[in-house]
């Protein structure tokens, strides 16, 4: 079967400039696709790389768009190279949803309501904004949170964390509150073991320090699951499938922080999980809805039951999506 293909890149301004430990992202800049059928279907998707976090470049997804046909077969698009995930994601969705019986705009319920927030993850504004953007959260449904560390000097952020942790237990309410925090890879071991020394104080209320150390860092932080009763959770690690697949067959039993987008082929994916029970969460990559939907059902497929939240707080964090709208 052939498809027309077109493309849409666009640039989406962070209402906040989203702090790591990577330093500041301004702007989340992707491509829509869209792929119509010779049956005259539609199907989108979405290619949003995070290059320095271990997809390809938005520019290389943007070269690799620009370099197809105005029309390409199925071939292409499961035949493309494991280094382009950003854009297999994005390519692979445009085609189920142009081939596949599940009505695109209705694959998944897109709207957060307070009492269905319990089931995301609100992401904290860096440094000392934690505080209130918790409370902010709070009252918008959220029981997990996650804080970015490694942004502010150590001891800064150890009574940011300490006041925090305060206020979610003092926080009644029958639902279970949680608190992740994610390095992004940014800690040296010394650190790493402070953090969770402290991390281990705080007893249940923390779910997970995500990604403590670099990527290279794999058997070090086999070592941190041993020695501390926090868990720990990989993300940059194990950003695409390939990494994926590796890290587990390198025995990695903790947590696997999955974003779908960046991850690669979803039916290889799918595959992935099915075949090895990991401990999932599903996280966004600030895409729009339209890989974000895509994201969400994946998620729902694989992760059943799992009581973990979906890292998918509504991205009050970027401007309007209206833009898709009149893309085409
Ligand atoms: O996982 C979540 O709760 C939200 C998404 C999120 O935190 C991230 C998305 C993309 C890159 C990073 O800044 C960050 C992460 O490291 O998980
Ligand atoms: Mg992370």
């Amino acid at each position: 079967m052939n498809y027309k293909f077109e493309f849409r890149p666009y640039q989406r301004k962070f209402k906040r400039p989203l702090q790591t430990s990577h330093g500041t992202w301004e702007i989340r800049e992707g491509i829509i696709l869209r792929l119509t059928a010779d049956n005259g279907k539609i199907g989108l998707g979405e290619i949003a790389p995070i290059g320095w976090f271990g997809s390809e470049t938005f520019l290389e997804a943007l070269d690799y768009c620009r370099n197809l046909p105005d029309v390409i077969s199925d071939r292409t698009i499961f035949s493309l190279p494991p280094n382009l995930p950003a854009c297999q994601f994005g390519l692979e969705s445009a085609w189920e949803s142009a081939t596949l019986k599940t009505d695109f705009k209705s694959a998944f319920s897109e709207d957060q309501t307070p009492s269905s927030r319990s089931n995301y993850s609100g992401l904290l504004p860096g440094g000392e904004g934690a505080l209130l953007g918790r409370q902010i959260l709070w009252m918008q449904g959220y029981r997990t949170f996650k804080w970015k560390i490694g942004v502010l000097p150590f001891q800064r952020e150890v009574r940011i964390l300490q006041e925090l942790a305060i206020a979610l237990q003092q926080a009644t309410g029958d639902h279970p509150v949680s608190l992740r925090l994610d390095a992004n890879g940014g800690l040296s071991l010394a650190e790493a073991e402070a953090w969770l020394q402290i991390c281990d104080q705080l007893g249940g209320i923390l779910e997970y320090l995500e990604q403590p150390l670099p990527v290279t860092e794999l058997e070090a932080m086999v070592g941190l699951l041993d020695r501390f009763s926090t868990p720990i959770a990989l993300d940059e690690s194990i950003a695409t499938l390939p990494q994926m697949q590796s890290v587990y067959r390198q025995g990695w039993r903790g947590i696997y922080v999955i974003k779908p987008c960046i991850a690669g082929s979803p039916s290889e994916l799918r595959q992935f999980c099915h075949l090895n029970k990991i401990d999932a969460v599903f996280s966004s990559v600030f895409e729009t809805e339209v890989g974000r939907k895509v994201a969400l059902k994946l998620a729902g497929e694989i992760q059943h039951s799992s009581q973990r939240a979906l890292g998918f707080g509504v991205d009050h964090l970027l401007e309007s999506e209206k833009f898709l709208e009149d893309l085409w």
